[in-house]
């Protein structure tokens, strides 16, 4: 995260940690948890690593220096990516794991809520975007979890700004004109959470963006909204 402050104990809940364990272990990717059993994170985080039994769930951490071979970690069962999904600039960035044993809800690891699929059109005033990302383009992986508050941004101004490529759909974005605040490398997979009427939403997957906190280079995010049927069809055995 670009711009960000440090996260306290239990702002963030729902966010976790996904670490692959290859040759090393590290953290790779966040994620969202969206019911006891079930994290939402990026389909482009997982493309290429989908063998569930390298992934290491963490949740209930702020810091990363928390994490060591003593941490309890929740196994992966299962994971599922988006069949269209091709690569982040096209869309259709989102996949779903299964952890293999349901988690307990504490005070410190609680599912973020799903937008249903007639929220597409809210403006939400209340945006943040999570993780332990780079905090500049040539950076490294933060031990305390960022957070930075970003404007959502309607897909015409973001069109308008990524004139070039063809923004999809699905997608949402937000980002500061002048730069300065954003998700950056190792935040992806991560909630875009907007609170509205007093209830957080996981209102975007974050996904990609050209160089971090680019002034009129806005933040992409899959909008979770209208993935709701796939969600549902997915998690419903
Ligand atoms: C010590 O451990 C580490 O350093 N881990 C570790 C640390 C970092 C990384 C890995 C491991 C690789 C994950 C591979 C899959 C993921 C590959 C893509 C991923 N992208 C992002 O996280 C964010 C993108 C992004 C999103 C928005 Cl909304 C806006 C601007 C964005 N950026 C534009 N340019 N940079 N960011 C990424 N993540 C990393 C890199 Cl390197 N790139």
């Amino acid at each position: 995260i670009v711009g960000g402050t440090d996260s306290s104990p239990g702002e963030w809940p729902w966010q976790v940690s996904l670490h692959a364990k290859l040759s090393r272990q590290r953290h790779l990717c966040g994620g969202s948890i969206i019911s006891n059993q079930w994290i939402l994170t990026a389909a482009h985080c997982v493309t290429s690593l989908e063998n569930p039994n390298i992934w290491r769930i963490y949740a209930g951490i702020l810091r990363q220096s928390e994490i060591n071979e003593d941490t309890p970690f929740f196994k992966v069962e299962e994971i599922i990516v988006h069949s269209q999904y091709k690569y982040a600039q096209i869309g259709y960035d989102i996949a779903l794991m299964k952890l293999a044993k349901p988690m307990n809800f504490t005070d410190l690891q609680l599912p973020i809520c799903l937008p249903s699929k007639e929220d597409t059109n809210i403006f939400y005033t209340d945006c943040w975007v999570i993780g332990w990302g780079y905090r500049k383009e040539k950076g490294r992986v933060q031990d305390i979890l960022q957070k930075a508050p970003v404007p959502f941004m309607s897909k015409e101004e973001c069109q308008a700004r990524y004139r070039r490529r063809r923004i999809g759909d699905k997608v949402v974005c937000a980002g500061y004109d002048e730069g300065g605040k954003d998700a950056c490398k190792g935040d992806s997979g991560g909630p875009l959470s907007c609170r509205h009427e007093e209830v957080w939403y996981l209102v975007g997957i974050t996904s990609w963006g050209e160089g971090c906190a680019r002034p009129r280079q806005p933040g992409v995010y899959t909008k979770v909204a209208d993935y709701s049927d796939w969600i549902l069809e997915k998690t419903t055995t």
